[in-house]
C-alpha cells in the first residue's frame, strides 16, 4: 500500500504556489481566479469522472479521479484545509462505522 506521502508533498507545493505570481504556474493562476473558478474545475473534473466510469476504461477512470482529487486539493489549500484534516475526519467516521454497518444489515 502506498502511503499518503505524495499527497502531502503535492499539498506543500500547492501551499508554496500561494505566494507565486499568477502567470508563473497553473495552480497560481487558479488561485488568482478565485473560489468560483476553483469550484468550477472541481465540478468539471467530477463530471469527467462520471463519464470515465461509464466508458469502462480503468486507466481513464484512474486519471480522472486523480484530476478531481488534485483540484479538490487546490480548493482545500485555498481554504487552508490540510490533508490531515480530511484524514482525521475519515478516522472519526471509522469510529462510528459500526452504526452504519448495522444499518446496512438492517439490524438497527
Ligand atoms: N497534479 C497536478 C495536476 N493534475 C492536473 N493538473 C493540471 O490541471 C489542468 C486542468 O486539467 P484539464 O483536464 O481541465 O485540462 P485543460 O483543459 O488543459 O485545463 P483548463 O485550461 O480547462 O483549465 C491541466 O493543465 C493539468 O496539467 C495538474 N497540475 C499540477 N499538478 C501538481 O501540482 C503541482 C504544482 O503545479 P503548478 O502550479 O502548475 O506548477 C505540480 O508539481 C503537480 O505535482
Amino acid at each position: 500500500m502506498i502511503d499518503l506521502e505524495v499527497i502531502h508533498r503535492v499539498q506543500e507545493t500547492l501551499i508554496a504556489r500561494k505566494d507565486a505570481a499568477p502567470d508563473s504556474s497553473y495552480v497560481a493562476s487558479l488561485y488568482a481566479k478565485g473560489t468560483d473558478a476553483i469550484c468550477k474545475k472541481v465540478a468539471e473534473e467530477a463530471a469527467e469522472v462520471i463519464m470515465a466510469a461509464k466508458d469502462g476504461d480503468r486507466l481513464h477512470l484512474v486519471r480522472e479521479v486523480c484530476d478531481v482529487w488534485f483540484h479538490t486539493l487546490v480548493l482545500m489549500t485555498h481554504f487552508g484545509i490540510g490533508v490531515d484534516d480530511v484524514m482525521m475526519e475519515f478516522r472519526r467516521r471509522e469510529g462510528i462505522s459500526g452504526i452504519d454497518e448495522k444499518k446496512s444489515r438492517g439490524t438497527k
